[in-house]
Order: C-alpha cells, then structure tokens, then sequence
C-alpha cells in the first residue's frame, strides 16, 4: 500500500467519459492564469483527470466550481490508496485519515467515476458507505449527524482496491454525488432534451436567480425548438415562447396557448420588442452560434440567455474558450455568464449569460 500524503496534493475532478483532454487543458491553462504550477494526469476514458500541484488548496480557491466547464465535481485530493486487501477496506481508509492533520467531516460520499470501467464499482459504492460511515465516527472524523457547513469527505472507488480520498466544499462544489444531478424525463416532455435545459436552469442559475429570472408571464424565444423540449421547460415555469424551427412541434404545446411557432431561420429571427428569454439549441458550428446570441445580448433583443455549443471537432477546448472569448467580447456588459459541461450534453457544452443592464 502507498503511504498517504498529509495534504491536499492535486484537484480531483470528474468529467464526462472522452473529455479528459478538455479538462485537463481548462485546469492547466487556469493553473497558469492563477500563477501556479502544476501538471495534469489522467487516461483517456477514465472519467476524470487529477491536477498535482504544490499549493493544490489555493489552487482550488483560484478555481471555484462555477467556474469550471468541462468538471462535473471539484475535490482536493488527500491521499491514494491501492494495493489493500478487499476484504478490509476500512481500515485502510481509517489509518490514511489518522496519518492527516486533524479534521471533522460533516458528510461521507461514497463514488465512482462515471466510466464503463468504473462502472461495475456502482454496487460497491451505493453499499461501502454504510459500513464506513460507523467506523469514521468512531474514529471521531465525521460528525455524528451530517452537517452541510463542514467540509465533506469523499471516497473514490477507481477499483476494487484502489481509491482515492478526497475533500470538498458545500458551498464551491456539484451538490450531487459525481455531480450527476438526477432528473426524470417527464411523459409529456416532447424530447429528452427537455432534461438538458431544466439541468441548465437547476446547475447554471442559483435558487435566487431562479426564482427572480423565471417568473410567470415573462417572455422569451426558442430558436431550433422542434419537437419542443426546450419550449416546454419555458412553458412549465411560465413562460409564453415564440418557438421558432422549420420542423413541427409536439400538439399538446400549440393547444396550451402559451406557444408561438414560426417556420423561420432562427438566425435571422428577431422579435419586435425587447424579451426576457431567449433560448438555442440550433445544431451549428459554435462560432456562428456564439456570434448570433452575442448580437441578441449586445442589441437588448433579450435579457437572459441559454444556448449550446456544439462542439464535434478535434480541439474543444480551444474552441470552447475561442467561442466564449467572442461572445463575451461582442455582448456588451453581462452581469453573469456560466458554462458547463451538463451530465444531459453529450458533444456541446451549455451557457447560461445576463446582461447587465
Ligand atoms: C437539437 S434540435 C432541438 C431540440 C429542441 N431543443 C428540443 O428540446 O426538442 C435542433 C433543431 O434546430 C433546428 N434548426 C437548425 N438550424 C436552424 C435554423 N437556422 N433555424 C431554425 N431552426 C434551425 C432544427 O430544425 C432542429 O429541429
């Protein structure tokens, strides 16, 4: 068995499967921006990529959560433990936490990367928590009852007999287990696309900006709708949309007498007068997306925005940042703008902006 290291070495941070080279060019190129050295390791396919860095702490204070795009979860890494025997797999664990410095953990999550070949791991995971949560009472590293304002304390199963420990903060990483938020596809929903905004509304807004930017009777346009997944998510929190695609939307949506549908070209489309929303998911290439959604901002034709980003070619994250550094230089002042990799996008990212006005 390797000895643990006694801090914080290296960010621990899941990804979805085949984009462990986006996410290890974001780490290392924010490394740099933040002045801190470091290297990122990682296989491909492994559903996540480790950042070693010697102030790996402030590092992760340099990198907040929301702030990352292609990260589905943002931990500290404390120590790796390979080599033990199954059949004790707690005692291991309960030794490489005595070996750090002192701390108490408020919640114990028990993970996998989300990997064909972590998979299997899933049963192990769901059932090891159970038996450790006990023992790391004992042991006087975890609170009693689970305690959201301390840090939490993650086990990240990469094999039967090798893991990793690691640390988060509640209020700086995914509130869902490998960040995966869990959502079900609603019967009336027209597409399963539907799941990628509510995930964008749910991950890329907070609750206040949720509750003050979606309101009942505002206003907004969808452009590529059809069948109309993303019309309906507007719909369902109030909304009355203009839903602009060549192709047919779902009956049930025009019969609820909130939805507009015009057979026009989505990039050429404006509205009459100023919207609250407007929402693209229009199949692309992401520069001429992110073009057209900076000139929605930039001439107030809406106030909030979330759109796609397909992304199919060789360099995504150069293209990523490409695309974001275009849109933000040609919207006009934003009081927000957030992108992520959603667990619901498959070769896209989404971006959720405000304007500032
Ligand atoms: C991925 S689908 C949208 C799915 C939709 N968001 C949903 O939830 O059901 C992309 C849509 O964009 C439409 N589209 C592509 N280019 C367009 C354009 N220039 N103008 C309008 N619609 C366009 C396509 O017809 C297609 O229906």
């Amino acid at each position: 068995m390797t000895a643990p290291d006694a801090r914080g070495d290296a960010l621990f941070c899941t990804c979805r499967a085949g984009f462990e080279p986006e996410l290890a060019g974001e780490l290392s190129e924010r490394a740099a921006l933040a002045g801190l050295a470091g290297y990122a390791r990682t296989q491909r396919n492994s559903g996540f990529v480790e950042f070693f860095c010697e102030q790996a702490d402030e590092l992760s204070r340099s990198l907040p959560f929301d702030t990352l795009i292609f990260a589905r979860q943002k931990l500290l890494r404390l120590a790796e433990l390979r080599g033990f025997d199954p059949r004790d797999r707690i005692t291991p664990i309960v030794d490489a936490l005595a070996a750090l410095p002192p701390a108490l953990y408020g919640e114990l999550w028990v993970e996998h990367p989300d990997s064909d070949a972590a998979k299997p791991l899933a049963g192990l995971a769901r059932s090891f928590g159970n038996a450790l949560r006990p023992a790391l009472r004992k042991a006087g590293v975890l609170a009693r009852a689970d305690d959201a304002r301390k840090p939490r304390l993650h086990v990240v199963f990469l094999d039967g007999d090798h893991l990793v420990l690691a640390r988060s903060d509640a209020q700086d990483d995914s509130p869902w287990p490998q960040g995966i938020p869990r959502l079900r596809m609603h019967a009336e929903a027209p597409s399963r696309s539907a799941l990628k905004l509510e995930e964008a509304l749910l991950t890329l807004l907070r609750e206040d900006e949720r509750a003050r930017l979606l309101r009942d009777g505002m206003r907004g346009a969808d452009l590529g709708a059809a069948p109309g997944g993303w019309t309906w998510v507007l719909v369902r929190n109030g909304l009355h949309v203009t839903a602009i695609d060549n192709g047919p939307l779902r009956q049930h949506l025009l019969d609820s007498g909130r939805v507009d549908h015009l057979r026009a070209d989505g990039f050429q489309w404006q509205p009459r007068t100023a919207l609250d929303w407007m929402v693209c998911d229009m199949v692309e290439q992401p520069r001429r997306v992110a073009e057209r959604m900076a000139t929605w901002m930039r001439e107030g034709w809406c106030r909030h925005t979330v759109f796609n980003l397909k992304l199919p070619m060789k360099k995504r994250w150069e293209e990523t940042r490409l695309c974001l550094d275009l849109f933000r230089a040609q919207a006009g002042p934003l009081a927000v703008l957030r992108a992520r990799q959603l667990y619901h996008d498959r070769e896209e990212i989404t971006v959720f902006a405000s304007a500032r006005r």
